[in-house]
């Protein structure tokens, strides 16, 4: 315990539960569920909440075997992407518990559908979803995943998954009936029905949504010519913010890391996915 900061940041499978901080956050963070944007994790300005988030977001990352977190306090204000986060005050003991979180941001992703048919649109993804192991099981990522839905005006099958593991997708199909992924060689999964909705509809395929322009010039994705379609669920965003895919890679360079990064961990992932039988 770092007595110092007011916090207990417990690792592994200590026996403090949630992430705790010995300090009543009511007054800086509000609600038990609460949207955290850049602008607004600034102006939280609590070092004490900057660092149990961060331990909370240590813990997703060993839970993914990943030698360094996809989230922290300082890496989000620099970035476009925003936290959700699930906390309670527990009033007898007298500290706040960090359950889970969610980081969401909108990117600019080209998709296959099942029949390679290509796509692109700016797409909601689900960066970083982690529910701590002691609270698990409980409601707690889904009331977290409709919070986010409501907040960003999204439906479950809108989103993009980054990586997903077994356990996200067996929550997406147990909780939003989503059971047809489709990986993206990109390792982002999207599901089935962003690509039925758009087919039902029969929108024209030529007009993007507002805010969208066609590439200027035509698109080849992977080893055939593409005939790029615009999703008509994309959610326009802010394009000049920089959501594009080039935007730099949030993996381990070093040599020890290169076999724990992300896109190493995701090619396992993927491979053990989906040649396992499916487990729902
Ligand atoms: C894009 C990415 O971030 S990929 C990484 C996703 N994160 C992880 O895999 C980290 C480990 N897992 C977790 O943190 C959590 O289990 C989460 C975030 C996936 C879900 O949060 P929870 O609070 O447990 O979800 P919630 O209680 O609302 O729903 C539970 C459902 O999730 C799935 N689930 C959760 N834990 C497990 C588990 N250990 N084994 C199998 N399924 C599980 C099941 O569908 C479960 O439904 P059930 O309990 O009725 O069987």
């Amino acid at each position: 315990m770092h007595e110092g900061r007011g916090f207990a940041a417990e690792r592994g499978a200590s026996a403090l539960g949630a992430m705790e901080v010995h300090a009543d956050l009511r007054p800086i963070l509000g609600p038990d569920l609460v949207r955290l944007d850049p602008m607004r994790i600034k102006q939280l300005q609590s070092q004490v909440v900057y660092d149990a988030i961060d331990e909370l977001a240590k813990g997703s990352a060993q839970c993914m075997q990943l030698r360094s977190p996809l989230t922290t306090c300082a890496k989000l204000i620099d970035s476009d992407n925003t936290l959700y986060l699930s906390w309670k005050y527990d009033q007898d003991e007298g500290v706040s518990k960090l359950l889970g979180f969610a980081k969401v941001g909108r990117k600019k992703l080209f998709l296959y559908d099942a029949q390679m048919q290509t796509y692109e649109g700016e797409i909601l993804c689900l960066l970083d979803f982690y529910v701590h192991f002691s609270a698990q099981r409980q409601g707690v990522g889904k009331a977290i995943i409709d919070y986010m839905l409501q907040n960003e005006h999204a439906q479950p099958y809108q989103l993009a998954l980054d990586n997903p593991s077994v356990t996200l997708l067996g929550f997406m199909s147990q909780k939003f009936d989503l059971k047809k992924p489709v990986w993206q060689n990109t390792n982002f999964v999207v599901f089935d029905e962003l690509f039925q909705v758009y087919a039902e509809n029969g929108m024209n395929a030529k007009t993007p949504p507002e805010g969208w322009r066609r590439p200027q010039t035509p698109r080849r994705i992977g080893t055939g010519a593409t005939d790029t379609r615009w999703l008509e669920h994309a959610i326009s965003g802010h394009p000049s913010k920089g959501n594009a895919m080039s935007a730099p890679v949030e993996a381990d360079q070093t040599p020890q890391g290169a076999l724990s990064n992300r896109a190493h961990q995701a090619k396992t992932r993927k491979a053990h996915i989906l040649s396992s039988k499916p487990l729902w």
